[in-house]
Parts: structure tokens; C-alpha cells; sequence
């Protein structure tokens, strides 16, 4: 894939973009199976799931530099220097399509972009997320609600020119701080939620909820864990949790006439999505939602015969594999961090892997996601 930034070296998010991409896969493949060595058996893996290596990120966020009228959307250096990558060729299609649009409201709400050296401006970043069917979440970061007025004011052009927003938020970010969103949003459109079509399942996004960057491989992923089912001892009915389920993707698609799916997820915005899909999607008998904190409600939780765990970068932690490796029969373990996986997958010597695989969540980049299914020894 050719890149103008990278190969002006304006843009270095894609850290092996000069690696072809089947090598990028063979590298990725085997770090993972050494990284995994010892915990995970060579024989079990099976072959790494290929992403699209164009347009496949789900949500672009983007920072604002330049000027209200001329505003560059990409990525904004300390000393205030930008460079604009509204044509990054890994966004969704639909992302690219809307950037020109929304620079040109930007401009129209006279949205000055906040200037990292003297500490003034308004407007941070701008994130947009893409479903699958070109329908879009938009979230204005900006430090404080000055322009809100101007914003709404201007909203209605905005939607004529990009019709496919569903959702827009205007985000408050007052600190000046290394991070991309603040804790509020306020909601500028009628729509709170995403709708993001997967195949029979149809999830439901919030402007601040986790989402899989990559949705095709979070499809694939989620479709290997349905696949799994089949070969895990699980009796009829099974009752399956789902620990760290963000808006429910393994949950719903885990949920059956036989299976009953505990969903716990710590953010209460991403379980009400989750609750919402959950009706929407015919399954609300079979899943139960519960925002809590994964490992206190797990250890008072009754057994259950498999335990979905899908944690952020730090892993479950020695605990919750403590807990797994003594009461669950079954566990799918997806992972973003395969240094961790390995330390906790340590801590569980009574659980064998019987599959392990990796999805190229991120191309282009040496981050993985690795789903391995462990059943008793
Ligand atoms: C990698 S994401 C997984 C989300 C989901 N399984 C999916 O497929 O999109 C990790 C999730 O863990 C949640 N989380 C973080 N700490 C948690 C905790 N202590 N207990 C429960 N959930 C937590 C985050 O809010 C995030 O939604």
C-alpha cells in the first residue's frame, strides 16, 4: 500500500507500512506463536486471519490543527506543526468521504483548533465512526462549550452535506492533557447510538464505547468464537459469561436457544447499548447485562461452563486466571496483547489450548489480536 505521508515520514502511525503485506503477516504470526510459546502448544494454531490492508479502520480521530478556516485534520505536533490525513488510505471509505464535509463546517462554526504552545482555541480532535452499512458517529472534542451555540447552529448544513451522520456529540475535553476525549458528551443529534450491522447481529455503539477498530475482523473474530462452540464440552443448556463485553459483541453472538450469556462490562453507557441490542436483536431472554467490574462480580458469581475474557491491554490480572484455572470448564481468551496473555495464561496450568489464532486487527502495525480456547486438562 502506498502512503504520501508515510513516505514522507509526516505520518509514522503505521510503524511496518514498508513491510509487504503477506511478510507483515508471517512476522506477526510467528512473534505471536514465541510470544505464546510455552503456554500455547505450536500444533494448535491455526492459520492468522488477513484483514483488508486498505480502508478497513472503523473510526478515524483525527487532531485539529491550523486555522477555523483552513483546519488540518490528522495528526498535531507539540510545536503546533500538522499534517493533514483526511486521504489516509486505511480509513473507511465512508470517513474519507465525510472529512471535506466536515472541515468545511469546522470553517463555517468558526471552530478555532486549540493551539497546543499558547493554550488557546476550542476545538481538539474530531472522531468519526463508520458502520458497515456508511453510517456515521461524529464527536467534536472540544475544551469547553463555547462554540455549542454555533455548533448547533450550523449542525442542520453539516447533516444536509453528509447525510448518512447519525449520531454527532459535542465531546469536553477543559484539560490540557495527553488524551484524545473527555468524559461528557453532549448530544447534538436526535440518535444516541450506532447501529453497526454484523452479519445476523446488530450491535449498538455510544460515542464513548470500546469498539474493534477493525470491524471485518472483529466479524471474523467473533464468528470463530460461534465456530468454537461446537467444539467446547458444553452441556445443554450452557451458561456462558462474557467478562469485559463492551457493547456485546461475544455476547450476542454467544446467546442461543441453549445458551445463556452474562454480559459485565465496567462502562454502564456500553451495557445499555449492549441491553438495547440485546432486544433489538430478539435475545434479551438470553442475555443478562451487568455493569460491574469483571473480577468482583466474577468471584461471587456462580460456576458457569465457558468464560469469555476480552481484556484490555493489562490482561485479566492474577486473580481472575486464579479464579479461571480453579472453576471454569471452558474459556475463550481474545487478546490485543500477547505479552500479557502469555502471563496469564501462566496462571491457568489446569486449562489446556486446544486453538489459538490470530486476526490482523491492526495492519500495518505490530499489534495483534489472538483468540485462544482453552478447555481442562
Ligand atoms: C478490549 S475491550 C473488549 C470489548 C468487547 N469484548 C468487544 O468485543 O468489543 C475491553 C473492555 O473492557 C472494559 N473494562 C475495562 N476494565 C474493566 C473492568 N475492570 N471490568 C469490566 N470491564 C472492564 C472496557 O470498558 C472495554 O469495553
Amino acid at each position: 500500500m502506498r502512503c504520501a505521508c508515510f513516505e514522507l515520514g509526516t505520518c509514522r502511525s503505521c510503524t511496518v507500512l514498508d513491510t509487504p503485506y503477506p511478510q507483515q503477516l508471517a512476522d506477526k504470526d510467528a512473534r505471536v506463536r514465541s510470544q505464546l510459546a510455552g503456554v500455547v502448544p505450536p500444533d494448535v494454531f491455526r492459520e492468522i486471519v488477513a484483514s483488508n490492508p486498505v480502508h478497513f479502520r472503523t473510526r478515524a480521530k483525527l487532531a485539529v490543527g491550523g486555522t477555523a478556516a483552513h483546519p488540518i485534520l490528522g495528526i498535531v505536533r507539540p510545536d503546533g506543526s500538522a499534517t493533514d490525513i483526511r486521504l489516509c488510505p486505511i480509513h473507511n471509505r465512508h470517513i474519507t468521504d465525510a472529512l471535506p464535509a466536515i472541515a468545511r463546517f469546522i470553517a463555517r462554526a468558526r471552530l478555532t483548533p486549540y493551539d497546543l504552545t499558547t493554550r488557546r482555541g476550542e476545538l481538539k480532535y474530531v472522531h468519526v465512526t463508520a458502520a458497515p452499512n456508511g453510517e456515521l458517529l461524529v464527536r467534536f472534542v472540544l475544551r469547553s462549550t463555547e462554540a455549542e451555540a454555533r455548533i448547533r447552529k450550523h449542525l442542520a448544513s453539516l447533516l444536509a452535506d453528509v447525510p448518512a451522520i447519525r449520531v454527532a456529540t459535542l465531546n469536553l475535553l477543559p484539560v490540557h492533557k495527553a488524551v484524545t476525549e473527555g468524559e461528557r458528551d453532549i448530544l447534538l443529534t436526535d440518535e444516541h447510538l450506532l447501529a453497526m450491522p454484523l452479519g445476523d447481529v446488530t450491535l449498538h455503539l455510544t460515542p464513548a464505547s470500546f469498539f474493534q477498530t477493525n470491524t471485518a475482523i472483529a466479524q471474523a473474530l467473533y464468528g470463530r468464537a460461534q465456530e468454537l462452540l461446537g467444539a467446547l464440552p458444553l452441556p445443554t443448556p450452557a451458561r456462558i459469561y462474557d467478562l469485559y463485553c463492551g457493547v456485546g459483541g461475544f455476547a450476542l453472538h454467544l446467546a442461543g436457544v441453549d445458551r445463556h450469556v452474562t454480559g459485565v462490562e465496567i462502562s454502564e453507557p456500553a451495557i445499555a447499548a449492549a441491553q438495547y441490542s440485546a432486544e433489538v436483536n430478539g435475545v434479551a431472554d438470553r442475555v443478562e447485562l451487568i455493569a460491574a467490574d469483571a473480577w468482583q462480580w466474577l468471584a461471587t458469581a456462580p460456576r458457569a461452563d465457558l468464560v469469555v475474557v476480552n481484556p484490555p491491554r493489562r490482561g485479566i490480572g492474577t486473580e481472575l486466571a486464579g479464579w479461571l484455572n480453579e472453576h471454569a470448564p471452558a474459556v475463550l481468551y481474545s487478546s490485543c496483547n500477547a505479552v500479557t496473555l502469555a502471563k496469564d495464561l501462566a496462571h491457568m496450568p489446569n486449562l489446556r489450548a486446544m486453538s489459538a489464532q490470530v486476526f490482523d486487527m491492526f495492519p500495518h502495525t505490530t499489534h495483534t489480536e489472538t483468540l485462544v480456547a482453552l478447555v481442562r486438562r
